[in-house]
């Protein structure tokens, strides 16, 4: 029976192939996207002739094919890459079929018809993911394997933490805050910031238990960051704006005192000084701090306070062992401070709404173009641009991770928070220039 069942599909699949090899429809990936590209209108009629997007190498690598072109006169980067859905959808229009190999893991037992039906659900599923970039040549990457749709949580190393798996043999990338101090990640909700800003906690925490210190601001109304306010390494954490501008206040003033220390001892930064701390300064839901969304006089002061002590630790943190990480669901332009935009050298982007959302966090346009997958992301370094999947962190590893650190709040702790509401009072914090 499942002798018959295979031969008559293997058969099936023969004859089909052979009917569109004589309609000369396009069967290979190749053919595929160059079809595709003339009938999307991306080659140019100039006159009598048309410039078409012309196919210069194609090479194949562990991962799948790398297709380069040039581009005609009169089109751009962004025009191919509007189209990106168009070329994924038609190379995934195609007939599934089972081959020898997916039957290997066919599983030869009572539920044999059931195991069969699992692996022709997984084939009709399963799709192609392709990647557009472009470096003079446009580059149209087709990968053979999907990303996981989820990727466990591991440890980081020193002070480098997970940001996740990439195509590239499923390598794992690390986002070494010691290289890139500071570091943007955006994306519309339910997308994966906050667990990655959970995950990149609970890896330090558990790398650098006695170095790692975090000021931590939650304007979600604390229900992503609450669990860190009893451990050891945070010294300030803010639900509220205006609890805000006291933590950044905070974080500011131990930033002069690693400065004077620096400068008493004649060194240029701490790693030279052999100063062993690392401040992090975590802001999820930057947005909430943007002063053109005030509500009135006050609250704008209050947040452009906000945005001038993040614009300075953005510039002098990196010798002093600071690291900022702003998170936003809105991107949009002003919610960045500049100069935190321009001092982050490193931005990870979940999927976003628009090409202008996109821009906003990566300088460019891509990541609305992300699968809806949860944890899908694009990580954007001076260098490098790839898409991954981030790792998925669970309550109960970020638990394990914290208990042995929960502490009572040490008294100097709540002083010195006491004293920094008390001094500002009505009047503004005078940001010295450092
Ligand atoms: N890396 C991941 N892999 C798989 N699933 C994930 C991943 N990250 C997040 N998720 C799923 O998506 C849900 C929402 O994630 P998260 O709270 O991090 O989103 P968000 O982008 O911070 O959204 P919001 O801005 O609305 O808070 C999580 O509860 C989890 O189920």
């Amino acid at each position: 029976m499942i002798f018959e069942i295979l031969t008559t599909s293997i058969m099936g699949g023969i004859a089909i192939k052979a009917a569109i090899k004589k309609n000369g429809i396009a069967t290979n990936d190749s053919g595929k996207i160059q079809r595709i590209i003339s009938l999307s209108g991306l080659n140019v009629k100039d006159g009598k002739d048309t410039l078409t997007t012309q196919l210069i190498r194609k090479k194949q690598y562990g991962w799948g094919m790398e297709y380069s072109y040039r581009i005609p006169l009169g089109r751009s980067y962004d025009d191919y890459l509007a189209k990106h859905r168009v070329l994924e959808d038609g190379l995934n229009n195609r007939r599934q079929r089972i081959t020898f190999a997916d039957l290997k893991s066919l599983q030869l037992d009572a539920n044999i018809i059931d195991n069969l039906k699992g692996i022709w659900t997984n084939k009709l599923t399963e799709r192609k993911e392709i990647e557009i970039v472009f470096d003079g040549l446009l580059k149209i990457r087709v990968y053979n394997e999907p990303l996981p749709l989820q990727v466990p949580f591991h440890t980081g190393f020193n002070w480098s933490v997970p940001v996740g798996i990439t195509r590239d043999k499923n390598t794992f990338r690390y986002h070494d805050f010691e290289q890139i101090p500071h570091l943007l990640t955006g994306g519309s909700s339910g997308y994966g910031k906050s667990t990655f800003i959970n995950l990149l906690i609970t890896s330090l925490i558990e790398t650098q238990p006695d170095n790692v210190k975090f000021y931590l601001i939650d304007l979600k109304g604390g229900v992503e960051l609450c669990d860190y306010e009893s451990i050891k390494q945070t010294l300030s954490i803010a639900y509220e704006p205006v609890d805000a501008l006291t933590t950044l206040q905070m974080a500011y003033d131990q930033m002069r005192v690693i400065q004077t220390r620096l400068k008493t001892l004649g060194k240029k930064n701490v790693q030279e000084a052999g100063i062993k701390e690392r401040y992090f300064v975590i802001i999820d839901e930057v947005g909430e701090l943007n002063p053109s969304e005030a509500v009135g006089a006050p609250d704008k002061k209050l947040k452009e306070e906000c945005q001038k002590l993040m614009s300075q630790i953005s510039r002098l943190g990196r010798g002093l062992g600071f690291r900022q990480i702003l998170a936003t669901q809105y991107p949009t332009g002003d919610v960045i401070p500049r100069q935190c935009k321009q001092n982050s050298d490193a931005k990870l982007s979940f999927r976003v709404q628009s090409s202008v959302a996109s821009r906003v966090v990566l300088d460019e346009a891509g990541a609305e173009l992300l699968p809806q997958i949860k944890g899908r992301a694009i990580y954007q370094t001076a260098d490098k641009k790839e898409i991954l999947q981030t790792p998925l962190i669970t309550s109960e590893i970020i638990q394990k991770a914290i208990s042995p650190y929960i502490v009572e709040k040490k008294e100097e702790i709540v002083l010195e928070k006491a004293e920094i509401e008390q001094s500002r009072g009505i009047d503004s914090i005078i940001i010295e220039e450092v």
